[in-house]
């Protein structure tokens, strides 16, 4: 891994385009080692194709992507083997499966992006090999602040459900974790719990993005914010200096940065 801070995910000139809709606009960023990147801006901004168009959820119709100083492209599975993990803005976790079993396929996923580790699972049987991540899955758990690890996904809480994907997203020891507005719908709880989560990733030196509509939460994580309007960057920099930007105010306020 990356020394803390150095640019470990770099994006140039990304653009996407649906029909008539500019959904992403020659954006460019970047995000270190051990530092959060959060994403802002209105409803329809481009947060989540951002993120699509990293994770290889939707091909780019222009721009690259490296991650440790390496072109990134292909398949969202692809990605996911080079060291991109993400939640959705809906969570995806088998209702019958429970919290224990989601935390080690994050393990199992993990250690897949390994060709040849691919192999030795096979060689081993699955079952046998699995069987060694559950306590490993319990103490992720723990230390992470996830509990009921026999509940089924399908019984818990929205906050919960979010919670539980961002760890079965760290157990798979990304370089980089991508969270589609992890706060949304969860009570109280549930946002101390994931931000404690996102905090504990963040000082085991993963780089994080961050989206959310909750622009004062995310400017207290994030070490930067890159305010997006229309498809465009309209301010990347320090969390607080955004807050009180005038790019900030026109955005949220005054009808765009733009007009
Ligand atoms: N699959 C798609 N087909 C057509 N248009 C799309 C598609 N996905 C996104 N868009 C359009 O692209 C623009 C950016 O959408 P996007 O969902 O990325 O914004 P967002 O900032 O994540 O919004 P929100 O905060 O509401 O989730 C919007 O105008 C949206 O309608």
């Amino acid at each position: 891994m990356s020394e803390r801070g150095e640019p470990i995910l770099v994006g140039s000139g990304l653009g996407k385009r649906y029909g008539g809709v500019v959904a992403v606009d020659d954006v460019s960023f970047s995000v270190g080692a051990g530092e959060i990147l959060g994403l802002v801006g209105p409803n329809g901004a481009g947060k989540t194709t951002l993120v699509d168009l990293i994770t290889g959820a939707q091909s780019s119709d222009t721009g690259q992507l490296r991650l440790d100083d390496r072109p990134v492209s292909g398949s969202a599975a692809r990605r996911a083997r080079l060291g991109l993990a993400r939640t959705f803005q809906h969570p995806l976790l088998a209702p019958e499966v429970t919290v224990l079993e989601a935390l080690v396929c994050g393990l199992v996923a993990g250690r897949m992006r390994n060709p040849w580790q691919q192999l030795v699972e096979l060689a081993r049987g699955a079952v046998g090999s699995v069987r060694a991540d559950y306590p490993r899955a319990a103490e992720l758990a723990a230390e992470l602040g996830v509990g009921d690890l026999d509940r089924h996904c399908g019984e818990l809480s929205l906050g919960e459900q979010r919670l539980v994907e961002v760890v079965r997203a760290l157990a798979q020891d990304p370089v980089v974790m991508l969270l589609d507005e992890p706060f949304a719908g969860a009570d109280h709880a549930g946002v101390a719990g994931t931000v404690e989560a996102i905090r504990t990733v963040q000082s085991r030196g993963h780089a994080v993005v961050l989206v959310d509509h909750n622009v004062d939460l995310i400017a207290g994580l994030a070490d930067r914010l890159l305010l997006l309007d229309r498809g465009r960057v309209v301010f990347d920099g320090d969390p607080e200096a955004c807050l009180a930007s005038e790019e900030m105010r026109a955005v949220y306020f005054g009808g765009g940065a733009g007009g």
